[in-house]
């Protein structure tokens, strides 16, 4: 392609030339694909895809624009969540009542390079068949781009494998958090009467975990990850959360490990979530291990062993539970109903959940919505005792 203007190349050679858009320059990180068909924003603002590039396979992506009630992350370290951003289709106009700025500009604004105008079903295809490779993403406006330095550097980049990035994207100081969802006429709910005070462990948190847990009456106190046990437990919280996040749960679990294992002592109800599900998994003596192709999209069906039901999450994560590593006294909850991997964890006769989806959506299904009421279930009998 003479006219390309951006490239992406990954650490096998492969090349793809097409048409940038956003920031410009070059950027590495791992390529995943995201089968979601909407919120494309709240998946490129959620700090869980740091050092990520995320193929969309829906081909128009950008028509809606972007605006500032669709960002997941709290904080502004996550500036660094995902690396790059590829769709089939160059970028339209914004149509959407809700957008105040277009998506070209915002992934400029944002750091994040975009790329049209390759073979997107192509690249998801190999993605199947290979897992997902360590990529380098270019915009490059003046054409002028070197492929064999693009494949280099794909090539020379350490890679998610041991990657502790929660540290990058969470947040130092501790806030609160009393909003709730968000609804079109009203903007967000507020809590005014909260029924439960929770602690929420920041791993790289997303927005809407906060106003799920505001929605089922918990006022959030969010600490860092490096919080220790005792700050925690000082808080005097009715339940505390593990936070989704990026990276390798075991590198972030070498950091944190003590404090969890602490809270999972002190009797408190737990709900840990994606990244604090994993993190959950290894402080309760389950392992973790990398996924070839990894869960990425909002159509992912998963039954809840507990009641037999099935619902449709949003999914998002490269590592998983390995179920045959569960411990006695540790319980399966959920399951992947695409490829029988692990998507919940209970402990039998204590109020500790977590689930490997994304209970707030956003984007996605609210099927799952259900678990933070669940969560509040357990607190309020904790409480009781
Ligand atoms: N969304 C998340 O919390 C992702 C968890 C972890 N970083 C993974 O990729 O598996």
């Amino acid at each position: 392609m003479d006219s390309a203007t951006g490239a992406l190349a990954l650490e096998d050679g492969t090349i793809f030339a097409g048409f940038g858009a956003g920031a410009t320059g070059i950027k590495v990180g791992e390529l995943c694909f995201n089968t979601a068909i909407t919120g494309y924003q709240e998946i490129l603002t959620d700090p869980s895809y740091a050092s990520q590039i995320i193929l969309f396979t829906f081909p128009h992506i950008g028509n809606v624009g972007a605006n500032a009630d669709d960002q997941e992350e709290s904080t502004a370290a996550a500036a660094d969540a995902a690396r790059g951003a590829i769709f089939r289709e160059p970028i339209t106009a914004p149509s959407n009542w809700r957008a105040t700025d277009d998506f070209g500009g915002w992934l400029a604004k944002r750091g994040i390079i975009g790329l049209s105008g390759v073979d997107t079903r192509a690249l998801t295809k190999r993605i199947r068949e290979k897992g997902m490779p360590k990529a380098a993403i270019c915009h490059k406006p003046d054409g002028n781009i070197d492929f064999a330095a693009l494949v280099e550097l794909a090539k020379s980049w350490e890679g998610l494998d041991g990657a502790d990035l929660a540290d990058v994207v969470d947040q130092d100081a501790a806030y609160e958090n009393t909003d709730g969802l968000w609804k079109p006429q009203t903007g967000h709910d507020k809590l005014s009467n909260a029924e439960f005070h929770v602690v929420v462990v920041d791993f790289g948190v997303k927005k809407n975990i906060l106003r799920n847990l505001a929605n089922a009456g918990a006022r959030a106190t969010v600490v860092n990850g490096d919080a220790t046990a005792e700050q925690i437990l000082a808080l005097k919280p009715d339940g505390v959360v593990f936070s989704n996040g990026p990276g390798d749960p075991a590198a972030t679990y070498e950091r944190s490990g003590t404090m969890i294992r602490a809270i999972v002592a002190s009797g408190l109800p737990i709900l840990g979530i994606c990244l604090g599900h994993q993190l959950l998994g290894l402080a309760l003596g389950a392992k973790t291990k990398k996924m070839a192709q990894g869960h990425h999209g909002a159509n992912h069906p998963v039954k809840d062993l507990t009641t037999g039901k099935v619902e449709i999450v949003s999914m998002n994560h490269g590592f998983t539970v390995d179920p045959e590593t569960l411990p006695a006294g540790v319980e399966e909850s959920h399951r992947s109903l695409f490829d029988g991997t692990n998507s919940g964890l209970s402990v039998t006769g204590k109020p500790i959940i977590s689930v490997q989806h994304h209970p707030e959506a956003s984007p996605g299904p609210q099927d799952s919505f259900y678990l933070f009421d669940r969560f509040a279930g357990l607190m309020r009998g904790h409480r009781g005792k």
